[in-house]
């Protein structure tokens, strides 16, 4: 499949008076025509970071450190604004976790559509806007649009406006959509609902769609891939399969065991101990190792590279090197035999 987004060995700071914050170190990643790659790790471990390096979203004290960024195979790392606003709406979109930051409560939402398919396509008649509000409305769920063309947005349930918040970024026809933690404010069946939208429209309209989640339990019904992030850094990726099935990284384990479903008929839900790593001075070595109970000693040296599982599954642990000893994993469909340093 065509890859529509190609980031390469992307490093991003910020300058802070505490000193510099590594919010992504080395990311590399892409993104194929009408996939859902969902990118998931705890709070802070630089998901928005990432999505915001790449649509050119960054606060001033933040700067490009190193690596690229491919859109439909051209470079736009040095892209100024003047570049960035002419393709940004056309190839990017984006949903965010409160939709009412991106709705006026007191506008009707067909008019706010109508607005958005206006700055993309100038040259529509009022006519074939409408129709074209309509349509969308109809593709993100909204029933009766006809009807609900003149209803304001403060009068919409939670879910109901986190559908017209898709609507509006959609209307551009975008290549890629954004939609960081797009169900968090949420309630359980109308997240699932969202979910499932979300795969629809891919469906129907082939958008290729990074979806940002703290959570790996909610986008397991929603993505094709899945980028585990962890300070910084992509410490795993694979298909949904391979990451649900055959997790390899001691963080997606956690990740996993942190899950509602493995924490059944247990009194408490499973934590990861301890937090985060400072991304000011971050440790060398493997982050995660302080957390880690497979830690090895090479943890706290070495950063470990990218070990190939298959031809779409990676892992960043020493605990794919041919010489780490063997363990069993706490979670995951298959009994992974690790070679003894023997
Ligand atoms: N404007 C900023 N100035 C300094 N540091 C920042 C800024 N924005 C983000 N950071 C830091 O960058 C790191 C990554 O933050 P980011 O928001 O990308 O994390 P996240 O994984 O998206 O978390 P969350 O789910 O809470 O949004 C964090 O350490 C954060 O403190």
């Amino acid at each position: 499949m065509e890859k529509i987004l190609e980031v390469k060995n992307l490093s991003v700071s910020f300058d802070s008076p505490k000193g510099e914050v590594q919010a992504v170190r080395d990311v590399s990643f892409s993104l194929k025509k009408g996939e859902v790659l969902a990118i998931v790790g705890e709070s802070g471990c630089g998901k928005s970071v990432l999505c915001k390096s790449i649509m050119k979203l960054l606060p001033k004290s933040a700067r490009i450190k190193g690596g690229s960024i491919l859109v439909n195979g051209a470079d736009i790392t040095g892209y100024k604004e003047r570049d960035m606003a002419k393709i940004r709406g056309k190839v990017f979109s984006m949903i965010f976790q409160d939709p009412m930051t991106s709705l006026n409560p007191t506008i009707k939402i067909g008019e706010q559509i109508a607005e958005a398919i206006l700055i993309h396509h100038r040259k529509k008649t009022k006519d074939q806007v409408y129709k074209k509000v309509i349509e969308l409305m109809e593709l993100v769920g909204i029933e009766r649009p006809q009807e609900r063309y003149h209803a304001c947005p403060y009068h919409f349930s939670g879910g109901m406006r986190q559908r017209s918040v898709m609507a509006i970024a959609l209307a551009s026809d975008p290549d890629i959509l954004f939609a960081d933690e797009p169900t968090t404010a949420l309630d359980v069946t109308i997240q699932a609902q969202i979910l499932d939208l979300l795969r629809e429209i891919q469906e129907k309209l082939g958008t290729a769609t990074v979806l940002v989640s703290h959570d790996l339990g909610v986008v397991a019904r929603a993505a094709d891939r899945v980028a585990v992030m962890y300070a910084g850094k992509i410490v795993e990726i694979g298909t949904a399969e391979e990451i649900y099935y055959d997790p390899r990284h001691p963080y997606t384990w956690g990740l996993m065991q942190s899950l509602p479903y493995f924490s059944r008929g247990r009194e408490q839900l499973y934590t990861i101990p301890g937090m985060p790593p400072s991304l000011i001075n971050p440790p060398k070595g493997d982050a995660y190792a302080a957390r880690n109970e497979y830690a090895l000693g090479i943890d706290y040296e070495e950063m470990p590279p990218m070990f190939q599982i298959s031809d779409t599954h990676y892992a960043a642990t020493w605990l794919l090197d041919k010489r780490a000893p063997r363990i069993i994993p706490p979670v995951g469909g298959k009994r992974i035999e690790y070679r003894s340093i023997g």
